[in-house]
């Protein structure tokens, strides 16, 4: 077969897949619960070099020993994979080709096996350099380094590791890497083409994030620029190969065919209005009429998840009471969660039980719940859509697309025989589109551009764009990020522009650090931008307790009372981090202050781990932070100081403001659009703000400001000119 030309790899589909399931099946629930329970373990010593160092040197011997013995294990079981039995092909392409598209079936074994074949072949050659696979999640990075760690007989930092955001596993030993799109990116922003790398693997091309989306248009761009010794691998479950493999000049295609485990598919004769509740019952059945074995449920969003996960523990033991059946026990899944909790979903459960994973699409590609036999696909998924005229972002359930379904499917039947019930009908599954559309088609584009900017890009129309988000919303993105001052009149990125381009937030928040930096309020600034920065730290609550939870937050936020969200925020990260948890009992205090003011207890968890980190990258960017800042502070009530604060979030939400009008109505500033405060927050029942503020927009029946804050309209008029002289000051600097 040449080497490069479109090919499909023969396989001798049935008789192997026959062969792999005698193979298989053996494995009872009992052994997967012993395996997975030496997983588990393995991962508690493999935890970080620190543990090991201290070891003695037999203690090590004996951990390394374990280490290669169960990586020998998991060979037998690798070799079975059909991306294995066609190993020397593959290899044969990517060694002959400097991009290859592999296509391959959920489960055949791409992310796990491919970036170790070119590992060894790497050893074997005794080739520098190392790999770098990419992932649209992070979970996903997590799951696949701590796997391949395992089937490569090795601790996870050593040489196969991990890193994503506030989470670094490697060290200099390691040479291959699992690191999300996002990581990827930041290294091409500090070290412009990847000298570290010799192989770069795209993994999930198929899901078009914007972030792969730009990675790929970076990758064309540096094999035909400065590195064109650099290997790049595109693998994706289906479709769009074609389309991969003409942006890559005819890159050859690889087809891999073949799944180790069938997975069936179920369909509702009827559709069904009441999501939570149809997914509920589905599991229920399958808890009644089906073997042992874990589900994985596909919701929405979090909203859903919560409420599913809160029936279930409400349920689950009357059900297994009523009849002998086990006993279910749920879990959530989903981005806001933080890590330990995530990673909770992945242990094995002991006993007669069955774990219930409710999660969002991030567990969707790449990941492997070890004793999924069962999958439950909701049919929907949450879309950000940003809508460039209003300069605004919407948050939408849409259906899922086919690819999306055969994806969630495809997580169960990977250590067994699966089945999948798709809780909708079949007619309309057949009319579900073949692909979700390309990220960068409905979103925002202010930070991919300045990406571009700070890498050096000035003709960003022609810039080699996997897909080319159109003129306008490059335009409105050079737009944006000149009025946060990140580019100059000519279009040049400033030096304000490069350090956004370094801080790990949306321009808009790395605007406000920056400025936060620059008039000595940083450290209060850290702490919103914080609490901002993860999802749902003020949950909803219930209709019924909702006055009174906002009596008790009103009561503890004197300032926010008056200045609104972001400021109320400070205000309990305060009494949360400064007032709470000095005590022996600190854990239960927190807790139960956070239950009575409705806050979410791992929300603030995650809070800290954010702003420890931004702490770190602010010490790092801003030469002239000041002494004072470096120390943490409380806000207290002083209104100079709150005014400082408001001011420098409004250098970056400029646009998001709203002006009073006599009849106590506001309308935007931007397009005089009418807008309401939204019931949550703090200043819904304050009718006499001259101006609002808002960082967040949200459309139901009309449009609601979030996330508000009281501003004085002198203010606004404050800002504007401060940014015009700016801009001017560097035109004269630039002349
Ligand atoms: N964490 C894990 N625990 C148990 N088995 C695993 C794990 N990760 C992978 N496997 C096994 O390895 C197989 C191949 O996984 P891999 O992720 O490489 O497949 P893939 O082709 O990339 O599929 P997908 O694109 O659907 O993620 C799985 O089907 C499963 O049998």
């Amino acid at each position: 077969m040449a080497a490069n030309s479109n090919s499909r790899v023969a396989s001798n589909h049935t008789s192997k897949k026959q062969k792999v399931r005698r193979n298989i099946h053996p494995f009872t629930n009992n052994t997967r619960i012993k395996r997975a329970s030496k997983i588990v373990k393995f991962n508690d010593s493999g935890e970080g070099d620190h543990v090991s160092d201290q070891r003695s040197n037999k203690e090590n011997v004996v951990t390394y020993k374990s280490l290669k013995s169960r990586a020998s294990d998991l060979l037998k079981m690798r070799e079975t994979l059909p991306v294995y039995q066609h190993k020397r092909e593959i290899m044969s392409y990517i060694e002959s080709n400097p991009v290859t598209v592999l296509i391959g079936e959920t489960g055949s074994g791409k992310s796990t096996q491919i970036p170790q074949f070119v590992l060894e072949k790497l050893y074997d050659t005794k080739k520098h350099g190392s790999i770098a696979v990419t992932q649209p999640r992070r979970v996903a990075a997590i799951n696949l380094a701590t796997r391949v760690a395992q089937e490569h007989g090795c601790k996870l930092g050593e040489q196969v590791g991990y890193s994503v955001r506030f989470d670094n596993t490697t060290t200099t030993r390691t040479r291959l890497k699992y690191l999300t799109d996002g990581m990827l990116l930041r290294e091409l922003m500090m070290n412009n083409d990847l000298r570290e790398y010799s192989v770069i693997v795209i993994d999930e091309a198929h899901e078009r994030t914007v972030l792969t989306d730009l990675i790929l248009g970076f990758l064309k761009s540096l094999i035909q620029g400065p590195r064109p010794d650099l290997r790049i691998i595109v693998m994706s479950a289906t479709l769009q190969a074609e389309k991969f493999s003409e942006f890559f000049n005819n890159a050859p295609i690889l087809f891999v065919e073949g799944r180790k485990f069938d997975v069936k598919q179920y369909y509702l004769k009827a559709p069904t209005d009441d999501i939570v509740d149809a997914v509920i019952r589905c599991c229920i059945q399958i808890n009644q009429g089906e073997e042992l074995g874990d589900i994985l449920c596909f919701l929405p969003g979090q909203e859903e998840i919560d409420k599913a996960v809160t029936i279930m523990e409400k349920i689950a033991k009357y059900v297994s009471d009523e009849a002998p059946v086990p006993l279910i026990v749920p879990y959530p899944l989903y981005a806001a969660l933080p890590p330990v909790q995530q990673s909770l979903v992945f242990a094995p459960i002991k006993g007669f039980k069955r774990k219930v994973v409710f999660s969002t699409n991030i567990a969707e590609t790449s990941v492997t719940i070890s004793g999924v036999k069962f999958v439950v696909d909701s049919g929907l998924r949450k879309v950000k859509v940003w809508r460039h005229q209003l300069g605004l972002a919407t948050l939408l359930t849409v259906p899922i697309s086919q690819a999306s379904a055969m994806q969630r499917s495809g997580r169960a039947g990977r250590e067994s025989e699966g089945k999948s019930f798709r809780l909708y009908c079949e007619s309309d599954y057949v009319k579900l589109p073949k692909q979700s559309e390309p990220e960068i088609a409905r979103s925002d584009v202010t930070s991919p551009v300045l990406m571009l900017k700070r890498y050096g890009v000035d003709d960003l129309l022609n810039w080699t764009w996997f897909e080319n988000p159109g003129k306008e919303a490059i335009v409105m993105g050079l737009q944006e990020l000149y009025e946060l001052g990140a580019l100059d009149t000519r279009g040049k990125i400033t030096k304000r522009g490069q350090q956004m381009a370094l801080l790990p937030l949306q321009p808009h928040l790395s605007s406000v650090l920056i400025k936060a930096s620059e008039v000595g309020c940083l450290s209060q600034v850290i702490d919103i931008v914080s609490c901002l920065s993860v999802e749902n730290l003020l949950l909803n609550p219930s209709p019924e307790e909702r006055d009174e939870v906002n009596e008790r937050r009103l009561s503890l936020c004197n300032a926010g009372k008056r200045y609104g969200d972001l400021i109320m925020l400070k205000e309990l990260f305060d009494i949360y981090f400064y007032e709470l948890g000095k005590s022996q009992d600190a854990s239960s205090e927190r807790n139960d202050w956070c239950k009575g003011l409705c806050i979410s207890i791992r929300g603030f968890k995650n809070v800290i781990r954010v702003r420890d980190q931004l702490r770190v990258y602010c010490k790092r960017l801003f030469s002239s932070i000041s002494e004072e800042d470096e120390e943490s502070k409380k806000i207290g009530e002083d209104g100079e100081l709150i005014s400082k604060i408001l001011k420098c979030f409004l250098t970056g939400f400029i646009k998001n403001t709203a002006i009073g009008m006599p009849d106590r109505s506001y309308r935007t500033v931007s397009t005089g659009e009418p807008i309401s405060i939204h019931p949550s927050s703090m200043l819904f029942m304050n009718k006499s703000c001259p101006g609002i503020m808002y960082t967040e927009y949200v459309f139901t029946t009309k449009g609601y400001a979030r996330n508000v804050s009281r501003i004085e309209l002198s203010w606004l008029q404050e800002v504007v000119t401060n940014a015009a002289a700016v801009a001017k000051q560097k035109v004269s600097d630039s002349k």
